[in-house]
Formats: C-alpha cells, sequence, structure tokens
C-alpha cells in the first residue's frame, strides 16, 4: 500500500542521493501530484515560465513507466485507484466533507478507536482527519513510519495535536478555523442566559416533579459587564451579541487591534481590569502553555464576587479543583461549561456535579451547520494538502498565497538546485554552520516572500548529506536542529521587476571546498543562479561567470585558458559514451584561468574522471549530481 499511494508534495520521500527526475519533482512541491505510475500537473496561471517549467518537467519525467497528464485542474483520472491515497476519519464528520474526501482517496471513519488502534492504523494512511476527541501524540507520528502527511484537525483548537512531534515529522498539520465560529458564539450566548435564568437546573427540577419558583431566581443581563477573554473570531461574535442584549462588554486580549474592538464598541482592557470589573466572564483563548489554568485561586481572588462564568474554549485553561472552591466559598456564583480538562469529565467530577454548575459535552461545535461547514472545510484543506497545494489554514508550515507560490515555482526548482549544488562543494559538508543567501531582485524586499525558498535551499543543503526528509513544514526546525544558520539579506537592483527574484546566491561560510574556485576572495564557497525561460541555470560559481542549465550532473573544470580544452574534454567523455548536454566556459581575466562547466546525463565513471584529471591544464575539476 505505501509504495503505491499518491506520493503527497509536502513530504517527497526522497532517499539520498536522490536522482535528477526525484529531486526535480520534490522541489516543485507546490504543482505537482506525483506516484509511481502516474503524474498530474495543475497550472494556475498561463505565464510563459510556468509553461516552460512544466514543459522540463514533462521531460525530467518522462520515462516508459510514467504517463503524465496536463490539466487546469488536477486531473484525478490520472492517479489510478491503486494509487489513492488512504484517508483516517477517526471521528465523526459531515457526509459533505466525505463525499469531497471519497472523490479523492480512499476513505476509512473508524471512531472510537483507542490510542493502540490508532497507532496501529496509522502506518497505512497518508492523512489523518480528527475532530476534538482523538490525540495525536508523538507516538502516532513515530507509528506512521513516515507514511502520514497531513493531519485534518476538523475545527479550530489543535491542542489535543502534537504539533512539534507533528513539525518534526514534517506532517502538515491543517485546522477548519472559521465554520465552527458562530455555532461556538451562539453556544457561549445560550450557555450565559441558561445560567443567568437557571435553565438547566429548574428544567431538571420540574422533571423532578418540583415546581420551585423561588429558588430559580435568576440575575437580568442588561447592563451588566460582560468580559470576553480572548477576542478572536470566536470572542468577538459573542461580543456583538453580549451587546445586542444590552450588556456592557470589555474584552482582553493581548495581541487583538484595538480598531476590531472599536468597530464591535467593545472596550480593550488589561486582564486584571476585566476580571476585576465583570459580573460575568466568557473564555475564548486557545489552550496553549501560557493560558494552561490562567484562571486559578489568584485570578479568581481578583474577581468581583459574584461573577458567573461562562467557558466554550478549553477545559484546561481553568484549573477545576480552584473553581470549585471558588463556586463553594461564593466567590463565583456560577459556572456554565462546555468544555474539561479532561473529556469526558469523571462520573464523580465535583464541577460537574456543582449544583451552581451548567454543564454541556463540548457540544460549541455542534449544529448541524456547523459540522457540515466544518466538514467541507476540513476536507477540502486535507485533500488540497495531498494534492500539494499548500493550505490556506496551516497551523505548522507557512501560509504562501496561490498567487505567490505561481510566481515563484520555477525559483523553487533553482533554490533547491543550489542548496544540493552548493553542499556538494563542501568539503566534508556536514559541519556546515552558516549559510548567506542574497535574493537580488528588482522588487521592494518587502514584497518578496522567501519562505518557500530558504525551505528549499535548507531542503538541498541537509537531504544530500543527511537521512532527513525536508519539506516546507519542517526545514527551518531541522535547519536549527542541525545547527545550521541560514541568513537571508534582500538587495534590490535595477532590472525588470516582472520576476519576484533576478538571482539567487548561496553562500556557505568557514569551510573547505572541493572545487577552490568556488571560494570568493573572502573564503565563502558561493555560486548562484537564474531563472531563464522557466529553466533554472547557473550563472556563477565562485566569482566566476558561467551559464549552464541546471539539469542531469554536472563536472566543473578549472583550466589554464588555452585553445581546445572543450574539444579534449568532450573527447574523453564520448570515449566513455557519457552524453554531454551543454558546455559553458567562463573566465575571469583572457588567458590566464577559466572555469568550464560540462552537463552530462550520465554519471561518468571513476575511469574517465581519472583521465580529465590527467589533463595537463586542468588545474581541478569536481563531479557534481544536480
Ligand atoms: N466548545 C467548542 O466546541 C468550541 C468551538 C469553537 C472554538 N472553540 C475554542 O474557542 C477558542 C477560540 O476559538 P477562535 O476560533 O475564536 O480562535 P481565534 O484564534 O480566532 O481566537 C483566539 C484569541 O485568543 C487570543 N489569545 C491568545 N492568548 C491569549 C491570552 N493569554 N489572553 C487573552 N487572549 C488570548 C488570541 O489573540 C486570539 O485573538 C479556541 O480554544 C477553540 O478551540 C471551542
Ligand atoms: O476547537 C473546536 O473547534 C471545538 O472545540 C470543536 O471541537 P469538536 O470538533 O470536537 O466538536
Amino acid at each position: 500500500m505505501a509504495s503505491t499511494s499518491a506520493k503527497p508534495i509536502f513530504t517527497p520521500r526522497v532517499t539520498s542521493p536522490p536522482s535528477s527526475s526525484s529531486s526535480f519533482r520534490s522541489s516543485f512541491l507546490p504543482f505537482l501530484n506525483t506516484n509511481t505510475s502516474s503524474i498530474s500537473l495543475k497550472l494556475s496561471h498561463n505565464s510563459p515560465s510556468q509553461s516552460q517549467v512544466i514543459t522540463n518537467i514533462l521531460k525530467t519525467l518522462e520515462s516508459p513507466n510514467t504517463s503524465i497528464s496536463k490539466s487546469r485542474d488536477l486531473d484525478l483520472s490520472a492517479v489510478s485507484s491503486t494509487s489513492k491515497p488512504t484517508i483516517l476519519v477517526s471521528e465523526k464528520l459531515g457526509e459533505g466533507g466525505l463525499d469531497v474526501l471519497r472523490s479523492f482517496g480512499n476513505v476509512d471513519c473508524s471512531y472510537n478507536l483507542s490510542p493502540e488502534e490508532l497507532c496501529s492504523k496509522i502506518s497505512l494512511c497518508d492523512a489523518l482527519i480528527v475532530r476534538s476527541g482523538t490525540k495525536v501524540t508523538r507516538q502516532v507520528f513515530e507509528a506512521s513510519k513516515g507514511r502520514l502527511k497531513v493531519v485534518g484537525r476538523a475545527g479550530v483548537g489543535i491542542d489535543n495535536v502534537d504539533l512539534q512531534a507533528a513539525t518534526e515529522f514534517g506532517c502538515l498539520v491543517v485546522n477548519a478555523p472559521t465554520a465552527n465560529t458562530i455555532a461556538a458564539a451562539e453556544h457561549a450566548i445560550a450557555l450565559l442566559a441558561a445560567m443567568a435564568r437557571n435553565v438547566a437546573q429548574a428544567d431538571a427540577s420540574m422533571k423532578d416533579g418540583k415546581w420551585q419558583r423561588n429558588k430559580y431566581v435568576g440575575v437580568s443581563l442588561v447592563g451588566k459587564t460582560l468580559a470576553v477573554m480572548g477576542f478572536g473570531k470566536v470572542g468577538s461574535e459573542v461580543a456583538r451579541r453580549a451587546k445586542g442584549l444590552g450588556m456592557h462588554v470589555v474584552a482582553h486580549d493581548p495581541y487583538a487591534p484595538a480598531d476590531r474592538a472599536r468597530a464591535i464598541g467593545v472596550d480593550l482592557v488589561s486582564f486584571d481590569q476585566a476580571i476585576s470589573t465583570a459580573d460575568f466572564i466568557s473564555l475564548h483563548m486557545p489552550l496553549t502553555p501560557a493560558t494552561d489554568k490562567m484562571f486559578n485561586e489568584e485570578t479568581f481572588a481578583k474577581m468581583k464576587k459574584g461573577v458567573r462564568i461562562i467557558n466554550v474554549a478549553r477545559g484546561g485553561v481553568i484549573d477545576e479543583d480552584a473553581l470549585v472552591k471558588a463556586l463553594d466559598a461564593g466567590v463565583v456564583a456560577q459556572a456554565a461549561l462546555d468544555v474539561f480538562t479532561e473529556e469526558p469529565p469523571p462520573k464523580d467530577s465535583r464541577l460537574v456535579q456543582h449544583e451552581n454548575v451548567t454543564v454541556t459535552p463540548h457540544l460549541g461545535a455542534s449544529t448541524k451547520e456547523a459540522q457540515e461547514g466544518v466538514a467541507i472545510e476540513i476536507a477540502e484543506a486535507v485533500v488540497g494538502a495531498l494534492r500539494g497545494e499548500l493550505s490556506a489554514t496551516a497551523v505548522n508550515a507557512p501560509m504562501v498565497p496561490p498567487e505567490v507560490l505561481s510566481e515563484l515555482a520555477p525559483f523553487v526548482v533553482l533554490a533547491e538546485k543550489l542548496g544540493r549544488l552548493a553542499v556538494q562543494l563542501v568539503a566534508g559538508g556536514s559541519g556546515i554552520k552558516s549559510v548567506k543567501v542574497v535574493y537580488r531582485s528588482a522588487r521592494d524586499p518587502d514584497d518578496l516572500d522567501t519562505r518557500l525558498l530558504r525551505a528549499m535551499i535548507t531542503k538541498g543543503i541537509i537531504e544530500p548529506i543527511s537521512n532527513s526528509i525536508i519539506n516546507l513544514v519542517n526545514a527551518d526546525f531541522t535547519a536549527k536542529e542541525k545547527g545550521l544558520r541560514i541568513s537571508e539579506e534582500r538587495v534590490v537592483i535595477d532590472s525588470s521587476p516582472e520576476y519576484p527574484v533576478d538571482s539567487i546566491q548561496v553562500q556557505i561560510s568557514n569551510m573547505e571546498s572541493k572545487f577552490e574556485s568556488a571560494l570568493l576572495e573572502t573564503r565563502e564557497i558561493s555560486i548562484e543562479g537564474k531563472v531563464k525561460d522557466g529553466i533554472p541555470h547557473l550563472t556563477c560559481v565562485g566569482s566566476f561567470s558561467v551559464d549552464v542549465s541546471l539539469e542531469g550532473n554536472l563536472i566543473l573544470c578549472r583550466q589554464v585558458d588555452q585553445p581546445g580544452m572543450i574539444g579534449r574534454v568532450g573527447n574523453i567523455l564520448g570515449e566513455h559514451n557519457v552524453n554531454v548536454s551543454f558546455m559553458s566556459v567562463g573566465r575571469t581575466v583572457r588567458r590566464t584561468k577559466a572555469i568550464m562547466a560540462i552537463g552530462v546525463d550520465e554519471e561518468p565513471d571513476k575511469e574517465s574522471l581519472n583521465k580529465i584529471g590527467e589533463v595537463p591544464a586542468i588545474e581541478e575539476f569536481v563531479f557534481l549530481k544536480l
């Protein structure tokens, strides 16, 4: 199964050193969906450079076992049934979303899996879709043995997914951040009103045969102060609705823009101000290490006596034992909770059983409308990721808009090839500590999003010298882990702003080179490339200008600049049946030293390389795999 599934683009599984075609495929992540038997390309624009790149891909990937289709949208017919990815759905998902998934892959809906069952299934799955009930732990990523490419969270909160582990394993995590906002906000308002008027308690009492009108006298909302803690999507919708109920609303959120609050008529205030002035406090922040148990004994003590708390965010933001104490002491008059530290909470939970507490079993997102919306939102995000498109809702990878991707496509290929070349020029490549990338462009530096390019340079540098598999998700993490510092410089040049980048230069500091001529006077290994007609070209090695397209393999020679050198080396290669695809000579000063760059289709054997080395005028040479 693993070998026949469509190769998702985020995690190209390439063993080092990759062949040129696999390298090309894996570099061209965002547009190319490949598997062992078919390839399908997605064109998003008609730009000449991109069609050139695609022509190039077609050429590069041509093989007797490869069928290629070219379409404006992903051509699903090109993906044979045996190569369909497998998507495990571990919690109930709306039918609309399942339909989207089924039209793309094999869908396995297995609900209520134990952690062990999940771990044993996961190595057969390319994607996993969860809600809040499935813990996607490090063990899950380990058990997947590299097959799991994307985890889709059908909802907002991703605290049940080990993001660090996902990133380390190069697995993309996407969520569905918008479709359940209104449902959650409506549930918060429902709990607010139900709590204030004792609806749940009165209902239970009547069903118990009682008629207790005096016991269930409530409190009014109008004119009361509501503190919205966490003024994001749900928080601001709650604020809007509470204003409609005649409440005075303040909000606390260290990251919320003041103009959004102003537009809704809400004052942004400090944490202490919010909790000490509010009659009602509604929680809407994510559960993170910073918000874990942020409502605790100390904070309850600062609240107005008789405050009422609503939590539709995450149980973990409240210290539940401290809340029970505050309820017992009357500091907190009532609480309405949809979420709990442990879900489901223990049956004998004092919090759940407390008479002043109203509870629902994590129903915030559970409306028909929200569940259908979330299902479709997550299914589309997961399918997009499996196709290799970057998701707009990626949680652990940069979000690169499609138009930026389209423009950068040929430069992505160039970036990886430059990284791959640069590392091969280092003598003993594994000690690289510092890489500088210089992007020359006519555009304003602020308009150049280099994250994708940097990731591909990192990939090119690290993959040939390690077992790591690098993609956009884990590039920065892996570089950091390996102690590799990648700095970037953007230089504005006088050129056409039509293309995002004019040239990319990769410099490696403090390393000896296998090819001395690749060193600048400042002793950095330096190579530079450009995209010409959609094809990546090597344009500079050290301080020598060359111009060779980065296809196949490359021999770089430094020789005394004299007639007949091209012929002599060409003859040696010809005698050994190595096809030369191109040659370029670059020199600094006439008749002194020159660099010859020779593109070869095959890898020359030792004998032919030795013969090249024996040519008297050749001072040094290196064979490089692209
Ligand atoms: N009960 C449910 O079924 C349900 C449904 C939807 C969302 N949620 C939960 O609600 C929460 C909010 O969801 P959202 O869609 O509004 O997310 P969001 O990202 O749009 O908003 C969260 C806000 O919290 C703010 N925040 C972060 N740290 C904070 C802090 N220390 N103090 C105050 N504010 C802080 C952020 O700046 C952000 O504005 C999430 O935890 C989510 O999982 C629960
Ligand atoms: O974070 C969320 O989106 C909500 O908590 C919804 O969770 P659920 O998908 O488990 O209902």
